[in-house]
This record gives structure tokens, sequence and C-alpha cells, in this order.
């Protein structure tokens, strides 16, 4: 992808995939690493675990990664740069460990479309997903619903609507597609189902036709 453009559903074929996929990187492996240290930090027995020594060696792997870490300013000018833009986003990025990461196609009646399985991280009430994490998700989703539209812009309002518990380990399936643009503003909706079909949240988000610049 040339920086600055995007697939669209008007240029690219039914099940272009969106979004970066995971490579065989060290940096991919590597947070897909964190990623499990974070499940397994809520599934272990803290009673046998030996959590001081886990404190120890993940304290010692952030103290490298530390070392050689660049100023901020640096470091988002490279972010930015190239092909980056999905790598690193908290809701598809394999370099972003909080991401779960979600995998996202465009598909030729316009929307976006994905299947994501989230786990004990991400739990808001017992065994089911947080309502924040459901609309960060959805937020992204729809931004990239936007771009496969063919017009992007900023989120000014996003009106969630939480129909039923959201199920943790089983997989979901998140939509987005544009539906209208007037002028700068772009009306999106989306949703989240259980495989079968449940609706569990869906959304209606407000866009506004405005580009923050890209760090250089
Ligand atoms: C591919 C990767 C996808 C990633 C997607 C990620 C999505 C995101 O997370 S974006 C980050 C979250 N959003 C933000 O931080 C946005 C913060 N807000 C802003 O920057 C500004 O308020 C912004 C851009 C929304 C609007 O500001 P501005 O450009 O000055 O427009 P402004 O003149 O105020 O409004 C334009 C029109 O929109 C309307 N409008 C603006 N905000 C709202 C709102 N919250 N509700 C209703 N209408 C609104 C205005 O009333 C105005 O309407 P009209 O033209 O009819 O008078």
């Amino acid at each position: 992808m040339k920086v600055g453009t995007h697939p669209t559903a008007a240029t690219h074929a039914h099940g272009t995939v969106l979004t970066s996929a995971p490579q065989d990187a060290p940096v991919d492996r590597a947070t897909a690493a964190a990623r499990r240290v974070v499940d397994a930090m809520l599934r272990t027995d803290r009673g046998n675990a030996n959590l001081d020594r886990v404190a120890e060696e993940l304290n010692s792997i952030a103290d490298h990664l530390e070392e050689h870490a660049p100023e901020v300013a640096e470091r988002l000018i490279d972010m930015w740069n190239g092909e980056g833009v999905t790598r690193h986003d908290p809701v598809t990025g394999p370099e972003n460990a909080i991401a779960p990461p979600l995998v996202l196609e465009g598909l030729e009646d316009g929307s976006v479309r994905g299947t994501v399985t989230l786990t004990m991280p991400y739990q808001g009430p017992p065994g089911c997903v947080h309502g924040g994490v459901s609309a960060l998700i959805l937020d992204h989703v729809l931004g990239v619903a936007n771009a496969w539209g063919g017009k992007s812009g900023m989120t000014a309002k996003l009106e969630t609507n939480y129909h039923r518990p959201t199920p943790l380990f089983e997989p979901l399936v998140i939509t987005g597609r544009l539906v209208s643009v007037d002028g700068r503003k772009i009306r999106t909706v989306g949703s989240i189902t259980t495989a079968d079909g449940q609706l569990c949240v869906s959304v209606e988000g407000l866009f506004i036709d405005k580009t923050v610049p890209r760090p250089r």
C-alpha cells in the first residue's frame, strides 16, 4: 500500500485484506509472545506460579526494550512511514500487544468484516466482553469501513447500543459499512454478532472529514 492510499471497494476485489497480516518477523513474534503473556497473567494460578521470577524476568525484558527505544517523536515518524499505518493500531496491529489482533476484509457490497475471539484481558462482566472494548473495536472498524468506502474522517460521535452481553471465548463477527456522505459528514454503522447471528452490539458513527497530519 502506498503512503496516503487505502484500498477501496471501487478499486479492489471482494475479500481484499485491509489489515496487516502478521509476518514471520522478530517484532511480530515478540508482540505475539507479549500478548500471550498478558493473557497468561490473567489465567495463571496466582498461588502456584512463581510470580516473583515472572516480575523479575519481565522487568528485565522491559529494561532491554527501553534501552533501545528512540525518542518518541522519532519513533512516531517511523511508525507512520510507508505501510506502517495498520501495523501498530490497538485493534488490528500485529505490532501492538493490546490488539487482539483483528483481521478485516473489504467486501464488494462496501462493508468490511472480520472474525475475532476475545479472551480474559478484554473481560467486562463475568465471561463477557468489556463494553469499552466493543466500542474500541467498532470505532476502529468503522474507520476502516470509511477508508474502504472511499471517504475517511475523524470520529465525532459513536452511538453504541448494547443489545445483549458479548461472549468471550467464542468467535465474534465484526462488521462496518459507510452508509452516507453529506459534505464533510460521514455516517457509518457497525455491529458485533455471535457466529450464529445474535446481535450483541450495534453502533452508528458520525465522522468528520479531517486528517491529522502524519508526523515528519
Ligand atoms: C484506517 C484506520 C482507521 C482508524 C479509525 C480510528 C478512529 C478514531 O479513533 S479518530 C479519534 C477520535 N476522534 C477524535 O479525536 C476527534 C476529535 N474531534 C475533532 O477533532 C473535531 O471536533 C472534529 C474533527 C470531529 C470536528 O471539528 P471541525 O473539523 O472543526 O468541524 P466542525 O466545524 O466543528 O463540525 C463540522 C460539522 O460536523 C458537526 N459535528 C461535529 N462534531 C459533532 C458531534 N460530536 N456531534 C454532532 N455533530 C457534530 C458540526 O455541527 C458541523 O456541522 P455543520 O457543518 O452542519 O454545522
